[in-house]
């Protein structure tokens, strides 16, 4: 029957399961596990994970580093959950929030036994949810006893080797609606929606003047950023990035602009603004977002250069200080003719945030 859901539907079902608290199955060859989102999960859920078997906390090891917790599974770390572990203490291993005002309670007791494939797939998926990337484990007797628990309570049940071959290839997005739009910087617009098949968010294309296919085309990618973009935030150089990107398209008489939904490089913006409140605290952007368990930049700019391609664009100049943007045109199938720099918008508030990016993670000068 057809009626069976793709492993895209199972991932999207279980983001959206995450966000709201409720546990998910994973399962693995012979094994399984429940698992729920650190941040979202309720009091009284954690006594029935309990109930259902040893309970780990799941980090990156990124986290694990400022927990001082050894990480024995290479990227991921299980932390035992005790049994005298209650939620706060969960949520305050998980959130780096109070890191400093209210230093850690380790020593943590680390797993080093078994296997770590079912905690991997759960911490990806709560960072694909947008929400800590720490995920409460319960492992269950068995993959049957798993597949029990998911059909008793109808909870979403994945395989988890699925979810994370999944991600290896570049996601398909299907063009959705367009029409003109006159702007400030050219009455010639045109605005495009495209929605990725894995049901995630949708990201915007927006032709400016009249680009010619034929020829390599002036581009911009631009990841979303509600402070800087819309409050018009000295923090960033994204608001000026996004306005000088326009006109230098207005100006040529043509240019793609991509408007990527990837707040705060791909981890939302409820984890942007908890990076934020770190950098309050001395920490500079890089360190921020290792301290929250995330690497410096989560983006896959893969979207990007499939969409330029479903708009029959083979070609183009990209507006950049970023290497890793370049790179991953490449990837997708574009080809990219020249790197054209876009310094603009350095305040006083924003010079040790663009010299971090210099130093660590290799943007050009
Ligand atoms: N996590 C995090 N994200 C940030 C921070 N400041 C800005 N951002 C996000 O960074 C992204 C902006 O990056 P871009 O300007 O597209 O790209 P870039 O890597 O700087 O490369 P350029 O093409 O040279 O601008 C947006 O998604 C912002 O929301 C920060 O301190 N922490
Ligand atoms: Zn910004």
């Amino acid at each position: 029957m057809g009626l069976k859901l793709s492993i895209w539907e199972q991932a999207a079902r279980a983001r959206a399961d995450l966000r709201l608290g409720a546990v998910v199955v994973l399962v693995r060859g012979g094994a399984g596990v429940l698992a729920a989102g650190a941040e979202t999960l309720p009091a009284e859920r954690l006594d029935d994970l309990r109930e259902a078997g040893p309970v780990d906390l799941a980090v990156t090891a990124r986290r694990a580093t400022t927990l001082k917790a050894r990480a024995y599974d290479g990227d991921i770390a299980r932390i035992a959950v005790d049994a005298d572990y209650d939620l706060a203490r969960i949520r305050a291993t998980a959130d780096p929030a109070r890191d400093l005002s209210d230093p850690m309670k380790g020593p943590f007791h680390t797993r080093r036994e078994g296997d770590a494939g079912l905690h991997r797939a759960a911490v990806r998926l709560a960072k694909q949810a947008q929400l800590l990337p720490a995920a409460l484990v319960a492992t269950l007797p068995s993959r049957k006893a798993a597949e029990a628990v998911a059909r008793e309570h109808g909870l979403s049940l994945i395989d988890a080797d699925a979810l994370l071959a999944a991600e290896v290839n570049a996601i398909g997005m299907r063009p959705i609606s367009a029409a003109r739009v006159p702007m400030e910087v050219s009455e010639r617009g045109r605005v495009h929606v495209f929605r990725p098949e894995d049901g995630s968010e949708e990201h915007y294309a927006i032709e400016i003047g009249a680009p010619d296919r034929a020829k390599p085309v002036l581009t911009r990618l631009h990841s979303a950023c509600f402070t800087g973009d819309v409050l018009g935030s000295l923090k960033c150089d994204c608001g000026p990035q996004l306005r000088a990107a326009m006109k230098a398209m207005a100006d040529e008489g043509a240019g793609v602009l991509l408007y990527l939904n990837q707040e705060g490089r791909g981890i939302g913006l409820a984890n942007k603004m908890r990076a934020y409140s770190l950098q309050d605290q001395g920490f500079d952007t890089v360190e921020a977002n290792h301290r929250l368990g995330f690497e410096d930049d989560e983006r896959d700019f893969r979207i990007g250069g499939t969409i330029l391609r479903r708009l029959g664009y083979r070609a183009v100049r990209l507006l950049t200080n970023n290497p890793r943007k370049v790179g991953m045109m490449g990837n997708a199938g574009l080809r990219v003719i020249e790197r054209v720099p876009l310094q603009v918008g350095e305040t006083p508030q924003n010079a040790h945030y663009l010299a971090t990016k210099a130093a660590k993670s290799g943007h050009l000068l």
